[in-house]
């Protein structure tokens, strides 16, 4: 546990505004967090989080945080997803034989690895708060899954997915080429499947966001 109750210094990243908002309203007037906006998709993201991490001060944790689809019969809507890794589920080559991933090319890997013992003590007190939480892979991909067959293809080349988001893997691969560890906490809007917005119940996410983030700032006490 000393990870989480060593950071004092908390980078969290969020694609959009209400996303920020959320999380401010969450952790009030902690001036342990600093909370920036780093675009919609992982391009995006990965590019303002190194250039804070480069330019600003040093941080202790960086955390992506935001809404996100998730997995039918994995995470609900309203519920919050801890990333036990975090995986760029569209880095790889189409083949005739189907997808393949960075990793079986050869090229390095679409997973960034998370410390687990943050990852659970973070999901754990969500649910002691009476959140509905639960760790799990979350994908990011830069095209936001729009079928159920697309659905269905990704529950089957990563079984256990919890949730798809889009900044996720470059937060990440920022945080890691920096040297500091990385959270992403997911709070679910919509069902992953056929597209159809009017659907995302955006203010039930942002308010488990919202109600997260003041649990995060007391675990990271
Ligand atoms: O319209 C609004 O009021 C509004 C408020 C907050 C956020 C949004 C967004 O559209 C955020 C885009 C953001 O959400 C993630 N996301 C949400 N659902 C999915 C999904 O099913 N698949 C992939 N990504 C999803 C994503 O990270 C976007 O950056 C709107």
């Amino acid at each position: 546990m000393e990870d989480v109750q060593k950071a004092q210094r908390i980078l969290v990243v969020t694609s959009v505004e209400p996303e920020r908002e959320a999380v401010l309203r969450g952790i009030g007037d902690d001036d342990r967090f600093t909370v920036r906006i780093g675009g919609v998709g992982p391009i995006a993201a990965a590019a303002s989080t190194a250039r804070i991490l480069a330019v600003e001060e040093s941080f202790d944790l960086v955390v992506c945080a935001g809404i996100s689809g998730g997995f039918v019969g994995q995470a609900e809507v309203g519920s919050l997803v801890v990333a036990s890794e975090i995986v760029c589920a569209d880095l790889g080559a189409e083949t005739a034989e189907g997808f393949s991933s960075l990793d079986e090319l050869g090229f390095g890997s679409a997973s960034v690895p998370v410390d687990q013992r943050m990852v659970d003590r973070v999901t754990d007190a969500f649910m002691k708060a009476g959140l509905p939480a639960r760790k799990g892979p979350v994908l990011t991909l830069s095209t936001v899954t729009g079928t159920a067959e697309t659905a269905l293809e990704l529950s089957r080349r990563m079984p256990g997915a919890a949730a798809e988001a889009m900044e996720g893997y470059g937060v990440a691969v920022a945080a890691q080429d920096a040297g500091v560890p990385v959270l992403e906490i997911r709070a679910v809007s919509n069902a992953i499947g056929p597209r159809d917005k009017s659907a995302w119940r955006i203010k039930d996410a942002l308010a488990a966001l919202e109600a997260a983030s003041s649990v995060l700032r007391e675990v990271l006490r």
